[in-house]
């Protein structure tokens, strides 16, 4: 049956910030859908989860650090069609968390501060994430 519809993905993400107001970022695995640029750990919203939920989840997954759901405010929320994929990406801050983020998946991790996120490479609906972070 021939369709236009693209597959829509609820996406949880979290930008992490440390005591001295760093951002963490991770580097997308090269075989991944926006493989090769950098994001702001998360992943998607399974059938039954709450946004965070699967924000608490991913963390763990990904990074191993223990993340409360109350410790999570919201920051945006963006939808962003990319031809092959539409996302809507439900982003939060997360200021507290227990243990030191490791790669748990072998991906890169950076530190950094915010005004610096412009220097590295995103996707696209990352623009409007970087946008709130900076104005907020
Ligand atoms: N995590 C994350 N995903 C982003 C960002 N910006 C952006 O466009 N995306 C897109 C890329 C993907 O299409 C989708 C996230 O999917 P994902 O592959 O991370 O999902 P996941 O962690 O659950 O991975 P998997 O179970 O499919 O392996 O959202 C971002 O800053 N962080
Ligand atoms: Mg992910």
């Amino acid at each position: 049956m021939p369709s236009t519809a693209v597959k829509l993905v609820h996406v949880a993400v979290g930008v992490i910030c440390d005591a001295d107001q760093r951002i963490l970022i991770a580097r997308r695995a090269d075989h991944l859908h926006q493989g090769g640029l950098w994001e702001f750990p998360g992943g998607k919203v399974e059938a039954g989860e709450t946004v965070q939920e699967a924000l608490v989840r991913e963390l763990q997954e990904e990074l191993a650090i223990a993340v409360a759901p109350e410790g999570c405010q919201p920051l945006t929320e963006i939808h962003h069609d990319y031809g092959d994929k539409a996302v809507r990406l439900d982003v939060w801050w997360v200021r507290e968390f227990s243990g030191e983020p490791q790669g748990a998946e072998g991906q890169p991790l950076q530190w950094v501060a915010p005004h610096t996120l412009n220097d590295y490479s995103f996707p696209a609906a990352n623009r409007a994430i970087i946008d709130a972070i900076l104005s907020a």
